[in-house]
């Protein structure tokens, strides 16, 4: 019986504890995503497998698991429990950053302009080309550490700046080594199709794709050395245009990997048509999506990845997250952290969405979870705290959930314990002192 076995974790009597969903839901649409479930006064267990074993009024739970013992018990009194948060889109490996170009942008220059010029990604390719893959682990490891003390548990993680296939595998393989050593959940993403390299045409880059990297990538999967689970094109004018995004997406949804891609961000590209034709998991940005393409993505339950940061950060037109919604698309957020976006706190991502994109706070906490979850294909084992998910969460100090978005830039006060597997990863002793100021 359970409730006479030893524990990981008991969480005890939170002010608040947010489910999120419980019923099993794989993601949350309308009005699933506007009212979110939420206990009072509840506790929670998670087993030594890792995964949440009870969920429930405290009571209860102190009743059916009176005979139990727990590596750790944490009274939550006065505290609220959430799902830990899923960042559904980052560019985390790479080397030299692009504060110069911050500068530039400020002063009027476009995204492209930097890009067609020679910077941009080209910039941070041309410095990803030349590290170590031990000088990229380094960097990679404490962007995780950081997302993760901002509540990120399960992050997707993308290549795309080597778009030659020995410094794609370079940045797969840090991927990988992090996807082993460390406690962070982490998703991989095939994007070797992020711009169109030096020297090469379009339609160059696509054939050496697909003859090549592809190919590659499925000899190393069955060798057990690089397991990538998505794959990845920047979808855009002056990039890869349609036929080349749909040759390369679907090569790689032939070898396994899911689509989630970068489509409609600066120019109408009838990206979410293509997504929507080829059954892809998610496509990011959308910022030019068309009013067909949000409709073929409702209908094809692929879920919209929306990067507060970038539209922010690049001035953008906002993506149209209330008609997306309203049309029933499955919304999800991801901090897009890279050299242009530099931001690792979901909690900020969470903000923006709601002031620029018109998103209210509970949807907004669907998308950094269960949706995020969905978009990664993950949403069975995260993103709600649900019995048998796995026991990911955050504990807030505060009496209200809804703190973690309302405080701009106040997570480093308030997010008392980040937990995965149901073992503290990051314990925050300042929060105690702070977080009431
Ligand atoms: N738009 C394409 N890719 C990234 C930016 C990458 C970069 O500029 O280094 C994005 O999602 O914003
Ligand atoms: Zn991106």
């Amino acid at each position: 019986m359970a409730g006479r076995q030893r524990q990981r974790l008991l969480l005890e009597n939170a002010e608040q504890l947010v489910l999120v969903c419980g019923r099993r839901e794989p993601c949350l649409r309308r009005e699933g995503a506007a009212g979110l479930a939420v206990l009072r006064g509840a506790s929670l267990v998670v087993g030594l497998d890792g995964c949440i074993k009870a969920v429930g009024q405290a009571d209860v739970i102190r009743d059916q698991f009176l005979e139990a013992t727990f590596e750790r018990i944490i009274d939550c009194s006065g505290k609220c429990v959430l799902p830990g948060l899923v960042d559904a889109h980052t560019h985390p490996v790479w080397a030299g950053d692009r504060v110069h170009e911050f500068a530039m942008k400020l002063a009027g220059a476009s995204y492209m302009e930097i890009h067609q010029a020679g910077g941009g990604i080209h910039f941070t390719v041309e410095h990803t080309r030349k590290a170590t893959e031990d000088e990229l682990f380094t960097t990679f490891q404490h962007r995780l550490e950081r997302m993760l003390r901002a509540g990120s548990t399960l992050v997707e993680c993308k290549s795309g700046y080597g778009l030659n296939l020995e410094t794609e595998l370079k940045m797969l393989r840090v991927i990988e080594r992090a996807k082993k050593s460390m406690d962070i959940g982490i998703s991989s993403t095939y994007c070797g199709a992020h711009a169109v390299p030096k020297g090469k045409t379009a339609t160059e880059a696509t054939d050496d794709i697909i003859n090549n990297h592809l190919p590659k990538l499925k000899e190393l999967k069955l060798s057990g050395e690089i397991h990538v689970n998505n794959i990845d094109v920047f979808c855009e004018k002056g990039v890869f245009d349609l036929e080349s995004t749909r040759r390369i997406l679907q090569a790689g949804k032939d070898i396994g990997l899911q689509i989630n891609f970068h489509g409609d961000e600066l120019h109408p590209m009838k990206s979410a048509e293509l997504g929507a034709e080829l059954g892809a998991r998610a496509i990011s940005h959308l910022e030019e999506v068309s009013d067909e393409g949000i409709v073929a993505m409702a209908r094809a339950k692929c879920a919209a990845v929306l990067l507060p940061t970038t539209a922010y950060m690049l001035r953008l037109k906002q993506p149209q997250a209330r008609k997306m919604l309203e049309e029933g698309v499955i919304v999800a957020l991801g901090s897009d952290f890279n050299p242009n976006a530099y931001c690792f706190s979901m909690p900020m991502v969470m903000h923006l969405a709601c002031v620029n994109m018109k998103m209210s706070m509970n949807e907004a906490l669907a998308a950094a979870t269960i949706n995020a979850a969905y978009a990664l294909g993950k949403s069975d084992t995260h993103g709600s705290l649900e019995v048998g998910k796995q026991g990911d969460l955050l504990i807030i100090n505060s009496s209200r959930w809804e703190h973690l978005i309302y405080q701009f830039g106040g997570h480093e006060a308030l997010i008392n314990y980040v937990i995965i597997k149901g073992k503290v990863v990051y314990e925050n002793e300042r929060c105690e002192t702070m977080s009431s100021y």
